[in-house]
């Protein structure tokens, strides 16, 4: 990785430097762009790619579906084969190990646990002459959630999408998943899907998947609301379909983003970096610190990591277009730049990490100290891993039990005390020339 030295740069440098690409703006990584281009017989954006296959899948269902199921996953399914069955649950089973299920049961745990603390309450509250205003909480009907998996299986995605919209009360939750070329799903992502008590779930990724879930096929449904993280492609569709279905987030390709003082350890720096670049080609791992010391250190250090790892591919094509070591003057640019850059996890590893949380607020997940390592969250903490990435974290919160519900304000006056509104609801609906809404007030004070 190169050390960028941004200590004698402007802000408008800092910010050029920090920006990040819309998602509509991303370019595919040359590999994948190439085989775009072929599939397509045309140079296409990765935004104009999902456009024709939300679009197709829109109009044509089921066949357009499986046609991109079968040319880009080469899955070989049929309408029939595109749900997973009984039977496919029952070889799961067998192919797990014990102990990793044992893992994810202890995961689920903790996910449910603290999701549980998050669920909102139903209230109602009393105001004058007999009135009572509240609000109702319910959960949404249907919700399709989807579970990535194109290089990688995400089983604890199952657990970060699955969990909350159980612990909300969702009735209908629908999974989706790419399948391999064998036409079928990892056995963890469909054994932890069934500990949960998820078993409605096709075999189908990227744009297509969600162009099914948002417009619904012979074969999936519609449904009210799709959750979950993926790829360029995913979240790319997720944008595409907004309007005709709620979403939760545009959760697209993992981020890290480290602060660090001289104080950090940058073995344990190095390793996180790594943690997120090897999730995707487009990934984006930064560092910022205001040790020279430091970034000299992660940067020889990332080297030697990165030869040992099986994604070491991924991993190095992340790091040569996202991944940046930056060194800036002193740890209050370093802050400054970390709400510029607004990353999907932000790691501090400095010496009293909780003096800098109170300035940091630009972040989907905030990781406190030395032995809060990013995977922690990923996996087992606790906190949802489904979270905000490509800036858009300045807006968008992390995943969580209220995704997955819905908030309906009741209004229940007694005549005593609508009267004694009416006479300002009269003169606001005339101002808006709305005779219509006053005169629903005036037949109740003709009484
Ligand atoms: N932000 C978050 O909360 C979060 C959480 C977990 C994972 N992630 C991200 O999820 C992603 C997982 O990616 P993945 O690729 O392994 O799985 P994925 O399920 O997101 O994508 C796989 C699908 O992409 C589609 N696709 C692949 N190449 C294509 C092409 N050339 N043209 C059209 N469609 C194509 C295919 O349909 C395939 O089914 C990573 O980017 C990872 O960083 C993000
Ligand atoms: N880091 C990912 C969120 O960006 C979540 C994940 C799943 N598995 C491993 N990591
Ligand atoms: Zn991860």
């Amino acid at each position: 990785m190169n050390i960028i030295d941004a200590r004698k740069m402007n802000a408008e440098e800092i910010a050029a430097l920090l920006k990040k690409k819309a998602f509509d703006e991303t370019e595919l990584s040359p590999g994948v762009q190439a085989a775009c281009d072929q599939m397509w017989g045309e140079h296409l954006t990765a935004a104009q790619i999902v456009d024709r296959i939300v679009d197709y899948v829109r109009r044509v269902g089921d066949e357009a579906l499986l046609y991109f199921t079968n040319t880009i996953d080469r899955a070989g399914l049929t309408a029939e084969t595109l749900r997973v069955t009984e039977r496919e649950f029952d070889e799961a089973r067998t192919l797990v190990d014990p102990k990793v299920v044992d893992s994810l049961t202890r995961a689920i745990m903790n996910v449910k646990k603290f999701h549980e603390e998050q669920m909102p309450k139903s209230w109602i509250t009393n105001r004058a002459h007999g009135s009572i205003l509240g609000q109702k909480i319910t959960p949404l009907d249907s919700v399709g959630i989807y579970v990535p998996g194109g290089t990688a299986a995400y089983s604890s995605s199952v657990i970060m999408n699955a969990v909350p919209a159980k612990v909300a009360g969702v009735p209908r939750i629908v999974m989706a998943a790419p399948p391999g070329k064998d036409g079928k799903l990892n056995p963890y992502v469909l054994v932890t899907a069934e500990k949960i008590g998820i078993t409605e779930i096709y075999k189908m990724g990227g744009a297509q998947a969600i162009a099914a879930l948002a417009f619904g096929t012979a074969t999936v449904p519609k449904v009210n609301k799709i959750t979950g993280p993926g790829n360029i492609f995913v979240t790319l569709a997720k944008k595409a379909v907004y309007g005709h279905v709620d979403i939760d987030m545009l959760a697209g390709p993992s981020e890290i983003l480290i602060v660090a003082d001289d104080s950090a350890n940058p073995v344990y720096l190095a390793a996180d970096l790594l943690s997120q670049a090897e999730h995707d080609p487009l990934a984006s791992a930064i560092l910022i610190t205001d040790s020279e010391r430091i970034a000299k250190a992660v940067a020889a250090e990332v080297e030697v990591q990165l030869k040992e790892l099986p994604r070491e591919e991924i991993a190095a094509a992340s790091l040569r277009t996202m991944g940046k070591i930056i060194l800036a003057n002193n740890m209050e640019t370093v802050v400054a730049m970390a709400n510029l850059s607004a990353p999907e996890h932000l790691e501090v590893m400095t010496k009293a990490p909780f003096q800098l949380m109170p300035l940091l607020h630009n972040c989907g997940a905030m990781f406190l100290g030395t032995d809060s390592p990013e995977p922690l969250g990923d996996y087992f903490a606790g906190p949802n891993h489904v979270l905000p990435t490509g800036g858009t974290a300045k807006f968008y919160s992390v995943l969580n039990v209220e995704t997955f519900m819905k908030k309906t304000s009741i209004i229940a006056y007694t005549n005593k005390a609508l009267l004694e509104a009416a006479d300002d609801i009269i003169a606001m609906a005339e101002a808006e020339g709305l005779r219509a809404h006053a005169n629903a007030i005036r037949k109740r004070q003709e009484r």
